[in-house]
């Protein structure tokens, strides 16, 4: 799987209560932390910028236009720069933004002259193992999950999906959907996300003269931060948002454990965050993580616990992506079988369920080299 690390420059509370950075980088790839180094795809100091770490996430994201399911997820400690690495400030937008504009402009550039476009967009928050529609006026209970019939994911039932034709058009809704996220004061960020934010496109495409249709999904994750919840002084609610957060993490580590032993069973059942991310890290899928790293020592054990995981993610080697297409040929295969299910039940014969004609033809293309391999990290965060 790619990943990316981000360190964040030291905040002035930092400077001002006499901290230093002890993250040491010696190269875009190499990473020190105390007596432990570590290789990465790629290493981002705090002196980066949006647009450096955006242009290494780029070739991914545009790979959704060939009929990809995308996941580009922001995971590390509490403050440590996850929100600002995917959502960013207004004049100086992270990944979420730079991934739409470049989606659309490659949707009205020439090479997709060819093809018909649709785009939606869903924003979803899991919070305390809820999931909530955040372009719903109101919170309301939880949304159901339920089991695709093909395809190896879940479907989030009632969800929202917005039709979209600019990324201002998803900037916009962003900022309406994250005005409902569940956030908290604690005593590491004064502004903390409570909840892990998914902003999900997802993309049908048709080709005017073939026929051939595509479907490509697109999953930006900004994850809820990890913390160890003595240091937080958490109590209450917050308390057991903690432990929820923490729960929901440990079973992503565990979803990512069971992928690089390339065991039968992934146990991506046991919180909503898995089983929602299941189509988009599973095997046919291309996923990248982002690892937000404080610079200052006092975080100095969560810093090498997110390295560690970080470690974990990048032994992930995914299979062969697998692009979600369908020509006029499967079209008409399907119509077909729709007919021969219809004929069989006139003539008395066994009831048919959906499957078939819900049925995808998928076919498996090689990798390209652009996007293969492991990824890289940030570091980012205070
Ligand atoms: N690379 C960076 N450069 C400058 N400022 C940054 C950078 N990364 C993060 N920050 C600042 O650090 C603070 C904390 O960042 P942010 O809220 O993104 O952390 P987070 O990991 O999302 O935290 P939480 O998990 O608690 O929500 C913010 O004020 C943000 O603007």
């Amino acid at each position: 799987m790619n990943e990316a690390r981000w360190v964040k420059p030291l905040s002035p509370a930092d400077v001002k209560g006499g901290q230093q950075e002890f993250l040491k980088t010696s190269s875009d790839r190499h990473i020190v932390c105390g007596t432990h180094a570590f290789d990465f795809d790629r290493v981002f100091g705090p002196e980066a910028k949006q647009p450096e770490l955006f242009e290494d996430v780029a070739g991914l994201v545009t790979s959704m236009l060939d009929g990809y399911n995308v996941c580009i997820f922001a995971y590390g400690q509490t403050g440590a720069g996850k929100t600002y690495t995917m959502e960013g400030p207004r004049d100086d937008p992270g990944i979420n933004f730079r991934a739409l504009n470049s989606l659309f402009h490659c949707i009205q550039s020439e090479r997709a002259a060819d093809y018909r476009y649709d785009v939606t967009a869903s924003i979803v928050e899991v919070y305390n193992e809820s999931v909530v529609d955040l372009l719903k006026e109101s919170r309301g209970d939880g949304l159901e999950l339920t089991k695709q019939e093909k395809g190896g994911g879940f479907t989030i039932q009632g969800l929202i999906e917005e039709q979209v034709s600019s990324a201002e058009e998803v900037r916009d809704l962003m900022e309406r959907g994250f005005q409902h996220r569940s956030t908290g004061v604690h005593d590491i960020n004064s502004h903390s996300s409570r909840s892990h934010c998914l902003l999900i496109v997802n993309v049908h495409g048709q080709n005017v003269s073939s026929g051939l249709k595509m479907t490509g999904k697109l999953t930006l994750c900004d994850l809820a931060g990890s913390e160890r919840i003595s240091k937080t002084h958490a109590t209450g609610l917050t308390l057991t948002e903690a432990q929820n957060i923490n729960n929901s993490l440990l079973s992503l580590g565990n979803v990512i454990s069971a992928l690089v032993t390339g065991g039968s069973h992934v146990p991506y059942r046991n919180s909503k965050l898995t089983m929602i991310l299941q189509d988009s890290l599973g095997g046919d899928a291309k996923a990248l993580m982002v690892c937000n790293l404080a610079p200052s020592s006092v975080h100095a054990s969560e810093t090498l616990s997110s390295l560690q995981f970080a470690q974990k993610v990048s032994a992930v080697e995914l299979r062969t992506p697998r692009r979600n297409l369908e020509d006029a040929e499967s079209d008409k295969k399907k119509a077909m079988m729709k007919k021969s299910a219809a004929l069989a039940e006139d003539e008395g014969g066994v009831k048919r369920t959906g499957r078939a004609t819900s049925e995808r033809t998928s076919k498996a293309v090689p990798q390209s080299p652009t996007t293969s391999g492991r990824g890289f990290f940030g570091f980012g965060g205070r």
